[in-house]
């Protein structure tokens, strides 16, 4: 089965917050996304609403219930009480646990797994009575005694921290040490009953070797990548667009 895509709206969310104007629409973009066969949305609020707003998750909903009821709203964040209290509000069909501080500029690293296994042992139980799948983000590290805590917490699914590999876009040699690490850290998972999806910085150019390394790849969730290459494929039809708004025949 190809890994189905979750786009992530985060990075729509923050342009659209340069002016208080609707647009870019970030559910309307969903939905264009949708319509193109995605097969979800992905959000990350955090706390200061600097990329997607609390009241962007309502219309998001409503959009995969009204018109897609076969595509999935992934949420992804810090389990503070606010953030689980916004998912228990929204019912995304996955929750994605990451492990970042409200300062950090994105998402830098999966979780400790020995450090925070109190914690996502109490959390992911939360989630899993009221019926969330969960997902839990973490490092490209073949480390079978972390991996099996994160089995231990009850969580569905790993989401692999992809950052470090999608950084060595000039630096194949690199690109393939941490490709295999990625792969090894799935296989294990995979092992133990753990779903895997991966995320952050994946592009149409890293992507096929690291699906073709995870064959079991659940999902993608990427934003940063694709809404770049939304801007640069789109760009001239949009400059013609507004040539001809400028009464120009072109
Ligand atoms: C968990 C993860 O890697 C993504 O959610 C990433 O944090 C995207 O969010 P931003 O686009 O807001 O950085
Ligand atoms: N979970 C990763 C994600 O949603 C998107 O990350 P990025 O493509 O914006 O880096």
């Amino acid at each position: 089965m190809p890994a189905k895509l979750s786009v992530n709206l985060n990075a729509i969310a923050m342009l659209r917050n340069r002016r208080d104007l609707p647009w870019p629409s970030v559910t309307g973009l969903g939905q264009i996304a949708l319509e193109a066969g995605a097969s979800g949305l992905t959000v990350h609020p955090r706390p200061d609403q600097r990329h997607i707003r609390f009241s962007d998750l309502a219309p998001i909903r409503a959009l995969i219930d009204d018109l897609y009821p076969a595509a999935e709203f992934n949420m992804e964040g810090f389990p503070n009480e606010q953030f689980l209290e916004l998912v228990e509000e929204h019912q995304p069909e996955q929750v994605t646990l990451v492990p970042d501080d409200p300062a950090q500029a994105t998402s830098d690293h999966g979780w400790d797994f020995r450090k925070s296994h109190n914690l996502l042992g109490n959390v992911v139980g939360r989630l899993k009575k009221k019926g969330f799948r969960v997902s839990l983000f973490a490092d490209g590290d073949p480390d079978i005694e972390a991996l099996t805590i994160a089995k231990e917490t009850g969580a569905d699914r790993i989401e692999l921290y992809t950052g470090p590999y999608g950084g060595c876009y000039d630096e194949p040699e690199r690109a393939a040490v941490l490709l295999e690490e990625l792969g090894r850290t799935a296989d294990l998972a995979i092992g133990l009953g753990l779903d895997v999806n991966a995320g952050h910085d994946l592009t149409v150019a890293n992507l096929p070797p690291l699906a073709a390394r995870i064959s079991n790849l659940a999902e993608v969730s990427i934003g940063h990548g694709l809404t770049a290459d939304a801007l640069q494929y789109g760009m001239a039809e949009t400059v013609r667009r507004f040539c001809r708004a400028c009464g120009q025949d072109v």
